[in-house]
């Protein structure tokens, strides 16, 4: 068996809010609603990971602050293996800094409302009780 696909998220928060995005029509998981993240590199730690994909992926820079779970989850599409860090805008930027389309700021509290992947279940809760 393979073994699974290591993928980093980026769990952005900024004044009660965390930037969500929505998958593309023709990806795994379409329309659904997500963090930003996407696979890591060969030799690249999760960490930093996170850092590029959400710079990519928002045009946000942001800092690690601390992992939050890591979650292996087998889709029709394969298993992947994803690592959560908490991350902070970096200093220069204002709070609630204008993020790439599709991605936005959502209160915590409204979170539970959206369609994430079964794989974001646990971090869901952490933040819900956060
Ligand atoms: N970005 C992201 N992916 C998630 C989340 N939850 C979740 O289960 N996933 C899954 C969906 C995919 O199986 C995998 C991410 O892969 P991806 O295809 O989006 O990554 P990528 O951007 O590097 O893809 P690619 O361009 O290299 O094809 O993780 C989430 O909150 N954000």
């Amino acid at each position: 068996m393979s073994s699974p696909t290591k993928v980093a998220i980026a769990v952005v928060e900024s004044v009660g809010h965390v930037l969500v995005g929505t998958r593309a029509a023709d990806v795994p998981l379409p329309g659904m609603a997500e963090f930003p993240g996407g696979k890591c590199h060969p030799d690249e730690t999760p960490r930093s990971c996170a850092v590029r994909e959400c710079r990519e992926e928002t045009g946000l820079m942001v800092t690690p602050r601390d992992h939050l779970a890591t979650a292996t989850h087998t889709y029709d599409h394969g298993t992947v293996e994803l690592h959560f860090w908490r991350c902070h805008l970096t200093p220069d930027l204002p709070d609630l800094a204008s993020a790439a389309k599709p991605f936005r700021w959502v209160k915590i509290e409204d979170l539970s409302a959206l369609n994430f992947p079964e794989a974001n279940a646990e971090v869901l809760s952490m933040l819900a009780g956060s």
